[in-house]
């Protein structure tokens, strides 16, 4: 009994009918000898029959195996040798019953870019060339054990590029549509295994090929420019930064040149106006001058401007207590403006609406 259900546990088929013959044999003995040898209770034949069932079953199996194994051409057995020697016998068998040989000339196309893909291939002897742009450009090459038409097959999309032979090439296919039903095979048949089995086979190929794309000369001087841009990038970055922090220092030396590094590096737009306007001296606005008017001696008994830096503050109604020497201030001012003025003279009569009234201007 133990043994039956070690027979149920197992997954492959072989060894479930040696499990469950030897269990068989065991009940027969059992029976027999429980029985005096008889031959026709019920038990007794019954394990005849299970056993003698899956002995045949199981040398019909290996028979028919090494039938096939035999009837394998030599490229075959190289093939199952070279890029299959992880499947089994039967495995291989059931891989091999849906492929076909192909024997390729030189310009032979495999895939045509942009054309559906219908047979996954893979170079079993030979060369195959990888070309794009309307078979302009050579992409790559591909040799024995390489996959033709594993990214339609994973992306469903059109052939990505057109792959002929280089030189007379032998390769095995299948049809993509079959593989793909074989895939979708319930249980755990050889088939259904081997079948399962196929795409990592795929997937490594494609990894190589990837690997190989990132060692060729183009690829490595993509990155070799990629770094440099980055680096250049980072400088100027650097630059930057010490151009804005240089005349900040500078500023603590001159408040001028604070300035113009205000203007030159946070202000460029102002700067730009004031060009435009003519109002920029020397790459620089041009400083506002504050315009004093020093209108001189204005009072006789003083020795001091009346206005400008350094004038003494205006006593309140400076020009009520002295209207005299307020005129002359005025007169002296028209004169220098080239306004001609009566002259007026110390003691001279004034009128005093007059003087009311350019005080209010005044004010
Ligand atoms: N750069 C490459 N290197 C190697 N093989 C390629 C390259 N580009 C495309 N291929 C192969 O050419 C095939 C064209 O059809 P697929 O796109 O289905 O699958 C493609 C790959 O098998």
């Amino acid at each position: 009994m133990a043994l039956e259900m070690l027979a149920f546990g197992q997954t492959k088929v072989n060894q479930l009918r040696l499990f469950a013959m030897v269990a068989a044999l065991l009940i027969m003995t059992y029976t027999l000898i429980v029985t005096d040898g008889d031959v026709f209770d019920c038990h007794a034949i019954w394990s005849f029959l299970h056993f003698s069932l899956n002995a045949y079953k199981l040398i019909q199996g290996y028979a028919t195996l090494w039938i096939q194994m035999r009837k394998l051409k030599p490229w075959d057995i190289t093939c199952r040798e070279w890029y299959f020697n992880s499947f089994t016998d039967q495995e291989f068998l059931a891989l091999r019953e849906y492929w076909e040989w192909v024997l390729l000339e030189e310009g032979d196309v495999l895939v045509e870019e942009g054309e559906e893909v219908e047979y996954m291939s893979m170079i079993f002897q030979g060369q195959g060339e990888i070309r794009i742009d309307g078979k302009q450009s050579v992409l790559a090459q591909i040799g024995p054990g390489s996959w033709v038409g594993e990214m339609a097959f994973f992306t469903g999309e059109l052939a990505s590029a057109t792959v002929c032979a280089a030189k007379p090439t032998l390769i095995i296919r299948w049809e993509i549509d079959q593989i793909k039903k074989l895939l979708q095979l319930p249980g755990r048949s050889y088939k259904a295994q081997a079948f399962a089995k196929l795409p990592s086979h795929f997937c490594a190929d494609l990894a190589r090929k990837v690997k190989q794309y990132n060692s060729i000369p183009a690829m490595q001087s993509f990155i070799q420019s990629q770094k440099e841009q980055t680096k250049h990038t980072k400088l100027k970055k650097f630059d930057n930064k010490k151009g804005r922090e240089q005349p900040m220092k500078a500023g603590f030396v001159s408040l001028v040149s604070v300035r113009r590094s205000w203007v030159n590096f946070f202000d460029k737009e102002k700067a730009e106006a004031a060009l435009e306007e003519g109002d920029l001296e020397n790459g620089q606005p041009k400083k506002k001058k504050t315009v004093v008017r020093n209108l001189g001696k204005v009072h006789p008994d003083e020795d001091k401007p009346v206005s400008g830096f350094g004038a003494p503050r205006k006593p309140k109604n400076f020009y009520r207590q002295d209207t005299t020497s307020r005129l002359r201030r005025q007169r002296v001012q028209s004169v220098s403006l080239g306004i001609p003025q009566d002259p007026v003279e110390e003691g001279d009569e004034v009128d005093a609406d007059e003087v009311e009234q350019n005080d209010e201007k005044e004010s």
